[in-house]
């Protein structure tokens, strides 16, 4: 009974990532945008800012005619007049002179800085005394400072947060092209497996990778959508992989994966028109038994049944794959070193991924692995991250400083 699984290295797995198409564009609006990824390049139609403008309140002057000022020898300074918010100053600052300004109004002609108002004291109507020297720019935002009219400020496949919809807002787009969200398929597998809203009797499981990779498929920007249970019968898994490839970019089975007698997926991948299976095994632990095949231009992926090692091979594996779907570059998860507990012992030859909660100690933190069966849902709730333990490596030491992958 040899010869099922012809195991792939993990990083030739990663490796076929660009293998698969990106979405196509849709124009959305930019309230909408936070987690998409920018379709084209984006450039700004005005400066941002449009004009030299204070960061303090206080006067505009030239920062020349404050050089030497202090305390014991102020600098004294005519009042030109006030810059009014939202409105061009309609003067010029000359020599010696100074304009009452706000924070974010606009530099006069001929002013190059703010000295800020806790530093100045008036003298009487027209005049001013300034204690403190400023050089030219100080307390100003040039004019096109932050982004150039015309320039290019986000590149395609940027993934838009908080601040690039700032920036997006600053350069008056009201809406924004980005990549569709790939649609992820989602079926499990199993005459055990039944639906949440069922109690189960004996010999029966909730149906829980749905719901757990319907969750990991939205936090990484796609948009999940379930087909439903599949039974182990002749045929039963066919007619829901068809009806998720009509019109998934991406299907995700769960269960079966494996060589036992009713693991049916791999075949039902095979009878698909215009399927080729491209890994069947991988030499990871947990998930050594997972598939990807290419039907048409879409991945397909067979992920093992046990609760813990689909999410492990979720986030290990088929990630990438999602992320590249939406034009983002691959961004790796955020690393924290963390003190090992215990010694973990790794065969060679696999990559393994060790299910790891995170303990306060000191300025770090501990990392105490979590002994668990890849089939029991709570090893993954109470880790905070992976330990990735290479294939050539056999083994961690109690006590060395190990990098955790932080889970989301
Ligand atoms: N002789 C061998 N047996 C197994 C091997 C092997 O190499 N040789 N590999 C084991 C490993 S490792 C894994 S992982 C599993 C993966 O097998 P399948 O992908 O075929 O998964 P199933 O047999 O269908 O299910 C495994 C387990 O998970 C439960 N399950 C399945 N789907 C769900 C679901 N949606 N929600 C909750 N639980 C689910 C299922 O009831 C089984 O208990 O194979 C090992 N065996
Ligand atoms: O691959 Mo299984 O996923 O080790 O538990």
């Amino acid at each position: 009974m040899t010869g099922f699984f012809n195991v792939s290295d993990l990083d030739d797995v990663i490796a076929r990532v660009g293998s698969f198409p990106v979405t196509g564009a849709e124009e959305i609006p930019l309230e909408a945008a936070l987690g998409r990824t920018l379709a084209g390049e984006i450039a700004s139609d005005v400066d941002i800012p449009g004009f030299d403008r204070a960061t303090m309140d206080g006067y505009a002057v030239k920062g020349a005619d404050t050089f030497g000022a202090s305390d014991g020898s102020p600098a004294w300074l005519r009042l030109a007049g006030t810059v009014a918010m939202g409105e061009e100053p309609g003067f010029v600052l000359g020599q010696g002179e100074a304009a009452a300004i706000s924070t974010g109004g606009m530099l006069p002609d001929g002013a190059d800085a703010v000295v800020m108002v806790e530093h100045t004291d008036r003298v009487d109507e027209a005049t001013i005394e300034v204690y403190r020297s400023v050089a030219p720019g100080h307390h100003v935002i040039t004019r096109g400072e932050d982004f150039e009219r015309g320039r290019g400020i986000l590149v395609p496949g940027t993934l838009i947060g908080p601040a690039e919809a700032g920036l997006l807002a600053a350069a008056g787009c009201t809406t924004v092209a980005v990549r569709k969200k790939p649609r992820v398929g989602i079926v499990s597998t199993g005459d055990e497996v039944i639906p949440v809203g069922q109690t189960p009797v004996r010999g029966q499981i909730r149906d829980i990778n749905t719901h757990t990779l319907s969750a990991m498929v939205t936090e990484a920007g796609g948009d999940p959508l379930s087909f439903g249970i599949a039974g182990d019968g002749e045929g039963e898994l066919e007619p829901l992989l068809e009806k998720a490839l009509a019109s998934c970019d991406m299907v995700l089975i769960s269960g079966g994966s494996s060589v036992g007698m009713r693991d049916r997926t791999l075949s039902a991948m095979e009878r698909a028109p215009e399927s080729r299976v491209l890994v069947h095994g991988i030499a990871i632990s947990p998930g050594k038994p997972t598939i990807l095949a290419r039907i048409g231009d879409k991945p397909v992926w067979g992920l093992p049944g046990h609760v813990a090692s689909a999410m492990v091979v979720f986030e290990v594996v088929v990630r990438p794959f999602l992320l590249a779907a939406t034009g983002a570059p691959f961004t790796a998860r955020p690393v924290v070193p963390a003190r090992l507990t215990r010694n973990i012992a790794s065969a060679q030859g696999r990559t393994d991924f060790v299910r790891t909660r995170l303990v306060a100690e000191g300025d770090g933190y501990r990392a105490e692995p979590l002994p668990g069966k890849s089939g029991l849902i709570h090893t993954m709730v109470h880790a905070h991250g992976l330990i990735r333990i290479n294939r050539d490596t056999e083994g961690l030491y109690r006590d060395a400083i190990v990098p955790v992958r932080l889970l989301p």
